[in-house]
């Protein structure tokens, strides 16, 4: 990824891990744009993943990073959103092809069920990933309905 700068949300459920992967991400010279949630308090995840997919789809950002505990209330949130596709991410492999193959721009990771070295291992092969177009626009065109 070429532009160092993205944007983050996440529940309750994902904030700690928010919190680890955020300073990761800093340390190694991202720009990083927190929609929330602030605190360990029980939130829902719509109230931060929204302004996250707005944020992607008025070209404010390019991609984000994504996580509540299991991951899919948030993915299912982001996917509403006609520019976003984000895909759930749970090992490294996962991700890298996320953007590979799907120009994934949200990376969404479930909280509760990866440490944070294998979150950071899942972002970092996203982040590094590169889409590779040709058969696969023709696949992403037809996502929209
Ligand atoms: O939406 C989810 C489940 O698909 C997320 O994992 C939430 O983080 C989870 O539901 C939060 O659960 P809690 O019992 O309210 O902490």
């Amino acid at each position: 990824m070429k532009n160092k700068k993205l944007g983050m949300a996440s529940d309750h459920a994902g904030y700690a891990m928010k919190v680890k992967v955020k300073e990761y991400l800093e340390l190694i010279g991202y720009e990083v744009v927190d929609f929330g949630t602030h605190s360990e308090a029980s939130a829902d995840y719509p109230d931060f993943a929204h302004p996250l997919a707005n944020a992607i789809e008025n070209g404010e950002l390019e991609c984000g990073i994504a996580m509540c505990g299991s991951g899919n209330g948030i993915n299912m949130t982001l996917n509403h959103h006609k520019g976003i596709r984000s895909a759930l991410c749970w090992i490294p492999e996962i991700a890298a092809l996320a953007k590979q193959h799907n120009n994934a721009n949200v990376c969404t990771l479930p909280a509760r069920f990866v440490s944070f070295e294998e979150a950071k291992a899942i972002v970092d092969a996203y982040l590094n990933a590169e889409y590779e177009g040709g058969r696969h626009q023709a696949r992403i065109d037809k996502i929209p309905c």
